[in-house]
């Protein structure tokens, strides 16, 4: 299968479904999507969009049963990641893609010292000798912020901030030069004071190697700082992909227009966050249409009725609304 040109990882109508009690829920539902080498990518959308199983399922992740991923196809540097064996996959996994998680003790063995943990890793991923991957750790961990690591390399996680270790699970990460970082949610288990810090750690790692970020967040005013380009998610779906200028100033979506009113504004001395009117979806009970439909001021039969593609409105700018807001001569982008 031929890779889009000048993409990374292209995703092609990947579906991701879990088995439950009450049907099948559809937590990922045809995302097709490239990202690009060195980009800062990110996705946001409310809870229990499917953010978190995108992400596990690029690197193939998910425990099936209950999850059953498929798709046409996920292109990395032109291999098809689905057609991997096992052991193949886990030299992608870290090598070529790593992945890091909301909280650093889950990715943290709490009985075994923070040094040979990225020892392993590096020991792992660049088949070094013991000696060599604990020196290697050693710089690692000072690249990432660690300081005095040649004495804390032998201390335990309990020892350790959530900020540091979140840095060592970073160093991890790191240790197998991966093209592309997959953070979900990096920041938001740590105390707000050092969520900054790691965040430009990452951003500065990646300025060092070049590597692609797909950063997953709640807070778009860290997305708006940080990423190039923005998927914004809904119920299982990518309902609208454009720059990140494009989706702040002229988004085209009515989900991405009201998740931008909810937004905190400083008003006087009060904060005030609106909330978007209605519930999220039931991902068991989705119909045909438009998941949105529901909560939209716009919506008409037609969008109940079927299923509404992601479809440009602009330069390297798609929304999947009939209704959409079209910000710009509509041109078909590789988007
Ligand atoms: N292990 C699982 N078993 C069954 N269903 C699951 C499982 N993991 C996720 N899901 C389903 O997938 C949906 C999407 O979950 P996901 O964790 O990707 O959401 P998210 O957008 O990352 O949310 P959050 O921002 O809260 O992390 C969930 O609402 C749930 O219905």
């Amino acid at each position: 299968m031929t890779p889009s040109p000048g993409a990374l990882l292209e995703i092609r109508n990947l579906t991701v479904e879990f088995r439950g009690s009450r049907g099948p829920v559809v937590a990922n539902d045809r995302i097709s999507l490239s990202i690009r080498p060195g980009e800062t990518l990110g996705i946001v959308g409310e809870s229990g969009s499917g953010k978190s199983v995108f992400c596990r399922a690029l690197l193939r992740l998910l425990p099936s049963p209950p999850a059953t991923q498929r798709a046409d196809a996920i292109l990395f540097e032109g291999r098809d990641l689905m057609q991997l064996r096992d052991a193949e996959m886990r030299r992608v996994r870290g090598q070529s893609i790593a992945m890091i998680f909301q909280n650093p003790m889950s990715c943290l063995n709490p009985v075994w010292p923070i040094g040979d943990q990225v020892s392993e890793s590096l020991r792992v991923h660049k088949g070094i000798g013991q000696r060599e991957a604990r020196k290697a750790a050693v710089e690692l961990l000072r690249r990432v912020g660690i300081p005095s690591p040649q004495t804390r390399v032998d201390e335990f996680p309990f020892q350790w901030s959530g900020g540091m270790m979140q840095r060592a699970v970073i160093a991890m990460a790191m240790a197998g030069n991966p093209k592309l970082m997959l953070a979900d949610e990096p920041t938001t288990a740590l105390d707000v004071t050092i969520q900054d810090q790691i965040l430009s750690l990452l951003l500065e790692l990646q300025r060092e190697t070049g590597m692609a970020l797909v950063l997953v967040s709640h807070d778009m005013g860290v997305i708006a700082e940080t990423c190039d380009r923005v998927a914004v998610m809904y119920a299982g779906r990518i309902v609208e992909l454009a720059e990140t200028k494009a989706i702040f100033e002229a988004p085209a979506h009515p989900y991405t227009q009201a998740l931008l009113r909810s937004i905190p504004r400083i008003e006087g001395r009060e904060a005030r966050l609106a909330s978007i009117p209605g519930q999220p979806p039931d991902l068991a009970r989705l119909g045909a249409g438009c998941a949105f439909a529901e909560r939209c001021d716009r919506a008409t039969a037609e969008c109940r009725a079927r299923s509404i593609p992601l479809e440009p409105v602009g330069r390297d700018h798609r929304a999947a609304c009939i209704h959409a807001d079209r910000v710009a001569p509509a041109m078909a982008g590789a988007t």
